[in-house]
């Protein structure tokens, strides 16, 4: 009998550390993202999901364990590969993090023209195409982002996130600031931009409305490492007492918040 095909994950991480000094803040996570999935990782503030996203794009490094994108280790990439890699990214950074001085835009096609070196005419196109695409209408290309509601500067985050047409994309608390109205027009947005491309999309989030309508699949950080994971309409009922408290925001619980002035 000829064996199944192996699918090899678009993503996958294998016991996965970093500390900085004597803090641990990833131990030993283990993780897998398939292709064309969309994960949300949750979990409590300060748990290592950013330190999470940033070894995968790179920006990291761990002190041990493994990442493979596509099959190919990427944690001691030389700087060329490392760059061909990076292309396979999009991003969507908390507060959008756009440039004021430059127009919007501008903000959009700065991946093509910087990253891609494309002409800046070819690059408006594409832009205009992209803002059109999250419902932003050309006019307001020419605005500078500082003209814009939260909001709208999310739904110009996000046409840059998909510019460059990424096979993954990285939403880093994409509804922090919104009201629950536009937090859910930029869901749908961001549900609809995955489906179109065909992308892997991971998802770090606080908000469980969010988790819900993003996400296919849903883990949870909890002291460096990957403690729950699982289909999104299971979350309410994973039988994982830690999972339960955060889902459902209770002070009491396994999770004791450490409060301590700074
Ligand atoms: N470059 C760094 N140097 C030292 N410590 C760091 C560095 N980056 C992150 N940390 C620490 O790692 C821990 C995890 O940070 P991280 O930003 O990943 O948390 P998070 O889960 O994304 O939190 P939040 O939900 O609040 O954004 C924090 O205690 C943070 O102070």
């Amino acid at each position: 009998m000829t064996p199944a095909p192996l699918t090899v994950p678009k993503i996958a991480l294998r016991n996965v550390h970093k500390s900085f000094g004597p803090k641990t803040v990833l131990n030993g996570i283990d993780l897998e993202v398939a292709k064309g999935e969309s994960l949300v990782i949750i979990g409590g503030s300060g748990t290592g999901k950013s330190v999470m996203l940033k070894c995968i794009l790179g920006l990291l490094t761990p002190d041990t364990g493994s990442i493979h994108v596509d099959g190919q280790e990427t944690t001691r990439l030389r700087p060329r590969e490392r760059e061909k890699q990076l292309h396979k990214f999009g991003m969507l950074f908390q507060g959008a993090a756009l440039f004021d001085s430059l127009t919007v835009w501008e903000n959009v096609a700065f991946g093509l023209i910087q990253g891609a070196h494309m002409p800046r005419a070819q690059a408006k196109e594409i832009a205009v195409a992209k803002l059109g695409a999250v419902g932003l209408t050309p006019d307001v290309a020419e605005l500078s982002p500082s003209e814009l509601s939260g909001g709208m500067q999310k739904r110009v985050g996000l046409a840059r996130a998909i510019a460059d047409e990424p096979e993954i994309i990285f939403f880093d608390e994409p509804t922090t600031g919104l009201d629950p109205i536009m937090a859910d027009v930029i869901n749908e947005l961001i549900v609809q931009c995955v489906k179109d491309l065909g992308a892997t999309a991971v998802t770090i989030t606080h908000d469980m409305a969010s988790a819900r309508k993003i996400a296919d699949r849903i883990a949870m950080i909890y002291q460096g490492r990957i403690i729950w994971t699982g289909p999104a309409k299971d979350i309410d009922h994973s039988g994982h007492a830690h999972v339960d408290q955060f889902v459902h925001g209770r002070a009491d619980g396994p999770i004791q918040m450490q409060i301590r002035a700074l």
